[in-house]
């Protein structure tokens, strides 16, 4: 049973369209989902959670049908989103007992684990925490209740790089367990290139590209070529940018490979690998070009 399914998924407001969005997460791995601001990451989530129905295709959460089932999925789905909010009265042993009381899977030891981990303290009102210690106290009373799968949005937002770090070390230890799965979404693309199985770039509504991360480093690279006698007209689809400066030429390859070299029939003077951010760029830039044409 994959951890999440969705197909062909639509939902339609004034001004944005979500369309034809697809994903699939499978048990014991994290997804990253990477897109630029209003490209319809919290959208997707949303309906992910139940929170929103789709327009048409077809959504499933841990093998339960979404949004019927919601009640049943959310028994075992951890969410966190910035838009929530702690009760700001309310201290943050408060909020533990509270989870606890709800969540039969609650792990009081994991629990005091991770309040040391973070820097929190049990005994502090919720409106006296930093906006960061926030998102940490969010954080850990949805990893305590050790659910099949966490959903989060935004998860590192407004958190300084110590406490990226702390909380990407933590997602990799919930996934020691196979069983288990994350999705998250995020602008950061060096905590999604550090944690992620699988990356779905999301632009405008649309699932531009999605895949096995190493996959898609694998494929990506610049080349850097020296052509004395002007510029060939290649169309070989693999090339998805070409930078020209006199006879200096850099290519963007998405489909990078031995037969890409042969079929290009020039000396390539240079191959660099990509960063994911890099990449990301490039998949959306070239998405956008593909869209207008
Ligand atoms: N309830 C709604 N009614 C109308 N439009 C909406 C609604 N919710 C979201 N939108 C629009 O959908 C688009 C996508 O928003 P969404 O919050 O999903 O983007 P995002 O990728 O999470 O962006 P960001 O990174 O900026 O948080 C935006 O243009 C937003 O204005």
């Amino acid at each position: 049973m994959k951890a999440i399914e969705m197909t062909g998924v639509r939902k339609a407001f004034r001004f944005f369209t979500l369309e034809d969005v697809s994903l699939a997460l499978e048990p014991g791995q994290i997804m990253g989902l990477v897109g630029p601001n209003g490209a319809g990451k919290s959208t997707t989530i949303r309906l992910l959670m139940g929170l929103l129905s789709p327009d048409a295709g077809s959504i499933r959460l841990l093998g339960h049908d979404m949004p019927r089932d919601q009640a049943a999925a959310k028994a075992d789905v951890g969410f966190v989103s910035d838009d929530m909010k702690l009760l700001p009265q309310a201290t943050l042993a408060w909020h533990m007992d509270f989870v606890a009381s709800v969540y039969p899977g609650w792990d009081a030891a994991y629990a005091a684990t991770l309040l040391k981990r973070f820097g929190l303290h049990a005994g502090q009102a919720a409106k006296s925490l930093s906006s960061g210690e926030q998102a940490k106290a969010l954080l850990l009373l949805a990893l305590a209740r050790r659910p099949r799968l966490l959903v989060l949005d935004e998860p590192t937002a407004g958190m300084d790089p110590v406490a990226r770090q702390e909380l990407m070390t933590e997602f990799m230890d919930v996934l020691r367990d196979d069983e288990r799965a994350i999705l998250f979404s995020s602008h950061n693309t060096l905590d999604v290139e550090r944690i992620s199985d699988r990356l779905s770039f999301i632009d405008r509504g649309r699932v531009v590209a999605s895949d096995d991360k190493e996959d898609f480093l694998e494929r990506w690279r610049t080349l850097r070529l020296r052509l004395p006698d002007g510029v060939p007209a290649w169309t070989l689809p693999e090339i998805v940018q070409r930078d020209i400066d006199g006879p200096n030429v850099t290519l963007t390859v998405d489909g990078f490979n031995d037969d890409f070299l042969a079929r290009l029939g020039a000396p390539v003077q240079e191959v660099h690998r990509m960063s994911l951010e890099e990449v990301f760029v490039a998949t959306v830039m070239h998405s956008r070009e593909v869209h207008a044409s």
